[in-house]
């Protein structure tokens, strides 16, 4: 064939693609009809899972399971859209990598709020101007992020599904030339995180300029002749700046994660899920050693416990935050909520994805 009858057969394709979307969109419809009257939440991590899982055991096809997973987040986030438009808030500039996570489970079509601090995000949340938070809850080289944690500890919110998401960096900017970089614009922790590309490549002779947001970093680079930025691949097409370099982070595994953030909404049980709880532990000897082995004795297993100052009066006081896996409806998870009680606050059950 040659690569008219070949483009041929794409547009057959297609045409047959639309039709069946449109068919599932008809489905949806009535679905987001149901929702509505039976005042139901739209937004369902756990079936998505299910359906990404259970196409990819159908899949006798080419398609790997990253792909099948891309082509149906965004067939969900037009679903989800077209059963109730979501607004959703993410901690900006445009083109910050928790803009990047937001838009991978959110998809093109959603509304996003950009917004300045990871407070501003709980109270649009919180105050219900917008149905779903993103904020980045920690980096695997730089630690858990302290504000998120004490904005959890603070507020009636709860997470609904976290992301996970590699982060790469790009030097972009508009010299075609690396000699003719004189500047370089970028966030102090992208700087670090990107030394040894920048020592190899530039030694001591450019200026490196640190700005607010590695958003920022690319527009200024593309204001300017003679400055790069280090900054996201979104970003550097935000602002229709060329990448120069791509993965010039210096640790290939430098991953974030995300939550996504909502009132009241409670994920219903999958197959392979993670609760997220705070706890306060009572301040005695043995305290914190009782509760770790209440989970051992019920065969819990904890993925992360992590210690945030209680912020009381001008005590040392901690609180701890732990995820562990299964769902809180689990009948051993049930047995430690009903023995600690008020001492432990349920911040969300969901689907793991670490
Ligand atoms: O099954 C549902 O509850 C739906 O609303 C449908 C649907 C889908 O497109 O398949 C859309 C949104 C949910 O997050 C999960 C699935």
């Amino acid at each position: 064939m040659n690569l008219d009858q070949l483009r041929e057969r794409i547009d057959e394709i297609d045409a047959k693609l639309l039709e069946l979307l449109n068919q599932r969109m008809e489905v949806v419809h009535e679905v987001g009809a149901l929702k509505r009257t039976s005042k139901t939440v739209i937004y369902r991590p756990e079936r998505e899972k299910f359906i990404i899982d259970r196409l990819y055991k159908l899949n006798k096809g080419g398609l790997t399971r990253a792909a099948i997973e891309a082509i149906f987040l965004e067939i969900f986030s037009v679903s989800r859209h077209f059963e109730l438009p979501e607004r959703v808030a993410y901690l900006g500039p445009e083109g910050s990598f928790t803009h990047q996570a937001a838009e991978s489970r959110f998809g093109a079509v959603s509304e996003y709020v950009a917004l300045n601090n990871i407070k501003q995000i709980f109270d649009s949340v919180e105050t219900e101007r917008v149905r779903f938070g993103v904020v980045p809850i920690e980096n695997n080289q730089e630690g858990s992020v302290a504000e998120t944690i004490d904005q959890l500890c603070e507020r009636d919110i709860k997470i609904v599904a976290e992301v996970p998401m590699s982060i790469h960096f790009t030097l972009s900017g508009l010299e075609d030339r690396l000699e003719k970089i004189h500047t370089i614009y970028s966030k102090d922790i992208a700087f670090r995180q990107c030394k040894n590309f920048l020592e190899n490549y530039f030694g001591d002779r450019v200026n490196l300029v640190e700005v607010a947001s590695t958003s920022k970093a690319a527009k200024l680079a593309s204001e300017e002749e003679g400055a790069a930025a280090i900054c996201s691949h979104i970003a550097a097409k935000l602002y229709n700046l060329p990448v120069l370099f791509e993965n010039i982070e210096d640790s290939k595994s430098n991953r974030t994660r995300f939550f996504i953030i909502s009132k009241n909404i409670v994920n219903q049980k999958s197959d392979n899920d993670k609760t997220t709880i705070l706890a306060k532990i009572k301040d005695e000897p043995g305290g914190l050693v009782e509760f770790l082995n209440d989970f051992k004795r019920e065969k819990i297993n904890l993925c992360k416990l992590e210690s945030r100052p209680a912020r009381i009066k001008a005590s040392f006081k901690y609180f701890f935050l732990i995820d562990f896996e299964g769902h809180y409806t689990d009948l051993n998870a049930q047995r430690i909520f009903e023995k600690y009680g008020e001492r432990i606050t349920f911040l969300g059950s969901y689907v793991r994805m670490v």
